[in-house]
């Protein structure tokens, strides 16, 4: 610690709190450990009856936390995010737009692994949407070695980004309704809206649509006439089960589609179906994503829409998280469901 006079120490890091009493008004901290002066501090001291102040000597080879933080947040953030200004070592970190948020976990371990270094972040891999929090960086102690900064700050440059926000496209999503109840109009379709409700929520729409009764022949015809057309995600519902009247994974499979599984580890959405007909998602929705609020067809959805292509890895990791607890209000994402391994 060293003295200086309080006109002298603009720029100077405070070694301790510095408490200010107002009689009948206020009694507190007006300035933290840590807090680098500034030219408006200079008069608020001086009322205070600081002409002279302890300040921390920050060593050649150290930067204090808030730089600290500054260098973390600026070299994380990617497309999308963006961070503020840190206080007492932190700086919150906040997506720009929404989108998918892609997060990249083990540099984020790496990061932290450094040590002196708290980098927590909310998962990846789900919708965001616009000015959500995202995370928080800071230095754990008040000043850290600028050798260790600058290795963040290469192992941030060259592995980046660790954060980014990925936009959604604007999908042509064609919606193939299965059932011969609904077909024969014995029920009115309660699946469509359904589907053209969670569409929406990606700024798309559902752009062709035909209602099929259960038969292979008549169900991969819809799929089909539906690529031609140029469907860009195309969603069969129903009929995805076991009973003999449930042609659904039969016809996906007849339209030559790439079948990447046939069953999930998910609770609900067990019985979904995930194919591509070239490079066009096809996806076979069983009945529960019609009843249930939340399902694996949730999990899916922002990755497809942010052009990701899924594989048969990416759904065998949602099973660690994947039975979803159906609360009587649901807080998805910002649950367990479906965070995986
Ligand atoms: N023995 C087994 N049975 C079932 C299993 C299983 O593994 N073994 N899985 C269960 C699970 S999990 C689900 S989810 C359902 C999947 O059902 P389907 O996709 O085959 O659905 P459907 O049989 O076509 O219909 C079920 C129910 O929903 C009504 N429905 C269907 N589509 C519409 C629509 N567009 N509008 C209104 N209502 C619709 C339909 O009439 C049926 O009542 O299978 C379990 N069984
Ligand atoms: O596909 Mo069922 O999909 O688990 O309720």
């Amino acid at each position: 610690m060293k003295v200086v006079k309080t006109e002298d120490a603009v720029g100077l890091v405070l070694a301790h709190d510095i408490t200010a009493i107002i009689p009948g008004e206020f009694k507190g901290v007006a300035f933290k450990k840590g807090h680098i002066i500034q030219e408006d501090d200079v008069e608020t001291l001086l009322r205070i009856g600081k002409e002279h102040i302890y300040i921390m000597e920050i060593k050649e080879n150290q930067l204090h936390e808030d730089q600290g933080a500054i260098i973390l947040a600026q070299y994380s953030c990617g497309r999308g995010v963006y961070f503020t200004e840190p206080s007492e070592g932190k700086s919150n970190i906040f997506a720009s737009k929404k989108g998918l948020l892609k997060i990249n976990k083990d540099l984020l371990y790496q990061i932290n692994e450094l040590g002196e270094i708290c980098f927590a972040t909310i998962h990846g891999d789900n919708k965001i949407e616009k000015d959500q929090l995202i995370g928080g960086c800071r230095v754990i102690p008040l000043v850290i070695a600028k050798e260790k900064m600058e290795k963040a700050k290469e192992m941030l440059l060259k592995g980046g980004p660790l954060i980014e926000v990925k936009d959604f496209q604007d999908l042509k999503v064609g919606l193939v309704i299965t059932g011969s109840e609904v077909f024969k109009g014995r029920i009115k379709d309660r699946f469509g809206p359904v589907i053209e409700r969670k569409i929406k929520a990606f700024d798309s729409k559902v752009t062709m649509k035909t209602i099929v009764p259960d038969e292979l022949e008549y169900i991969k015809n819809a799929i089909l006439d539906f690529k031609d057309k140029g469907a860009q995600l195309i969603i069969v519902t129903g009929g995805m089960s076991v009973d003999p009247d449930d042609k659904t994974p039969g016809a996906i499979k007849e339209t030559g589609a790439d079948i990447i599984t046939y069953g999930t580890p998910v609770l609900p959405g067990s019985m979904l179906m995930m194919a591509y007909l070239d490079d066009v998602p096809v996806l076979g929705l069983p009945g529960c994503v019609m009843f249930s609020h939340t399902t694996v067809f949730d999990l899916l959805l922002p990755r497809i829409f942010a052009g990701e292509k899924i594989n048969r890895k990416d759904i065998l990791g949602f099973c660690y998280g994947g039975q979803c607890l159906k609360c009587s209000v649901c807080n998805f994402p910002n649950c367990h469901f479906g965070k995986g391994m």
